[in-house]
């Protein structure tokens, strides 16, 4: 079985983050770089990354218009990132001209609701309902839009899966049991996750800001 878990580094120093990504490369299945990492280093930076050997997540989670998101999804191409992300609320012109743009081997998956909100937050954004509606109306219409999956909380995986069988369903907000959780809402174990139907286990700083790196990615391997 390959590792689901793709490690977030979100560090601020190209270095730091290609050292740890060196460090843990044998307990991971992959790297994700987002915003931070893509606003300080670009794509040399996501070069430099891709060095180390395993597949690369940019997690740039786009949305703007159809046209705007296309032509950012072509420009990476060079990239040859196996994820990205946009969101799912951009809208079905948005979410299939992404998926058109996209490359050949590069999986588009829609973030539904952030991990970092709750049913408070919603309804201040003005969405009335739980997290579990939310998340289940954007992912009826990311399988209608025909892109790859979504993004959710280890809290809908399961409902997610049991409504699009052959979706592709990335998780963060992952906390092992007893690790500070900061500030994520709805989290839950790397296992849990994995048991409800998740593909990819999205993990950062119970990794990055361990004593140990090393012996913290293969403590969650353990677990899987
Ligand atoms: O798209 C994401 O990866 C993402 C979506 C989401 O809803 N919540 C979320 O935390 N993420 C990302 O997942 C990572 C979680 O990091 P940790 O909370 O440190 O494990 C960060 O890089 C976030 O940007």
């Amino acid at each position: 079985m390959t590792n689901p878990v793709y490690l977030a580094l979100d560090l601020p120093q190209l270095d730091a983050a290609k050292a740890l990504a060196a460090r843990v490369k044998n307990h991971v299945g992959g790297l994700k770089l987002g915003l931070e990492f893509f606003c300080a280093h670009g794509s040399h930076g996501v070069h430099e990354i891709a060095q180390v050997g395993l597949p690369i997540f940019l997690d740039l989670k786009l949305h703007d218009i159809p046209n705007t998101v296309a032509g950012a999804m072509q420009a990476i191409h060079v990239l040859e990132p196996s994820i990205v992300t946009v969101h799912a609320s951009g809208g079905r012109a948005m979410l299939e001209d992404a998926k058109a743009a996209a490359g050949e081997h590069t999986k588009v998956v829609a973030v539904t609701m952030l991990t970092s909100l709750d049913e408070q937050d919603l309804k201040r954004t003005g969405v009335g309902g739980t997290p579990h509606d939310h998340v289940m109306r954007l992912t009826e219409l990311a399988h209608d839009a025909g892109i790859d999956g979504i993004v959710c909380s280890g809290q809908e995986v399961g409902g997610a899966h049991k409504q699009w069988k052959d979706g592709f369903f990335v998780v963060p907000g992952l906390r092992p049991a007893g690790s500070a959780v900061g500030d994520q809402k709805r989290v839950v174990t790397p296992r849990q996750a994995r048991d409800d139907g998740a593909s990819v286990l999205v993990i950062g700083r119970p990794i990055s800001r361990a004593d140990d790196p090393v012996q913290a990615a293969r403590d969650i391997e353990a677990t899987l």
